[in-house]
C-alpha cells in the first residue's frame, strides 16, 4: 500500500484512502461481532445501554487519537456515533432472543 508521504497524485491519495477505508470497514465488522456477544450475553434488556462504559469507551478513543497524532474531537465525535449505532444494534440483537 501507498505511503502518504509518497503521493505524488491525488489518485495515489484516494487509492490510500480507500484501502484504509477497507482495513476500518473490516475492524468495525469484528466490533459488531463483540456487541452480537454482548447481546447474547447481557442479562437484561436494560443493560444494553451502559452510560458507564459508553463515556468510558469515548475516553479511550481520544487517548488513542492522541497517541497516534489526529484530533481528539473528531475521535470523540466518531466514537459517540458508533457507540449509539452499536446500542441499537445490540438492541436489535437483544430483541431477537425474545426473552
Ligand atoms: O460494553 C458494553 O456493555 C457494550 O455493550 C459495548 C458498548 C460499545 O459500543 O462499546 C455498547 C453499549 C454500551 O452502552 C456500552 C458500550
Amino acid at each position: 500500500m501507498i505511503l502518504p508521504q509518497d503521493c505524488t497524485t491525488m489518485a495515489d491519495v484516494r487509492a490510500g484512502v480507500d484501502d484504509i477505508d477497507r482495513q476500518l470497514a473490516a475492524l468495525i465488522g469484528t466490533r459488531f461481532r463483540f456487541m452480537d456477544a454482548a447481546a447474547r450475553i447481557k442479562p437484561a434488556r436494560g443493560a444494553v445501554r451502559d452510560e458507564w462504559r459508553k463515556a468510558q469507551v469515548i475516553d479511550n478513543a481520544a487517548v488513542n487519537a492522541e497517541a497516534n497524532d489526529w484530533p481528539v474531537d473528531a475521535a470523540r465525535q466518531l466514537w459517540e456515533h458508533l457507540v449509539e449505532a452499536s446500542i441499537g444494534y445490540e438492541f436489535d440483537r437483544f430483541d431477537e432472543r425474545g426473552n
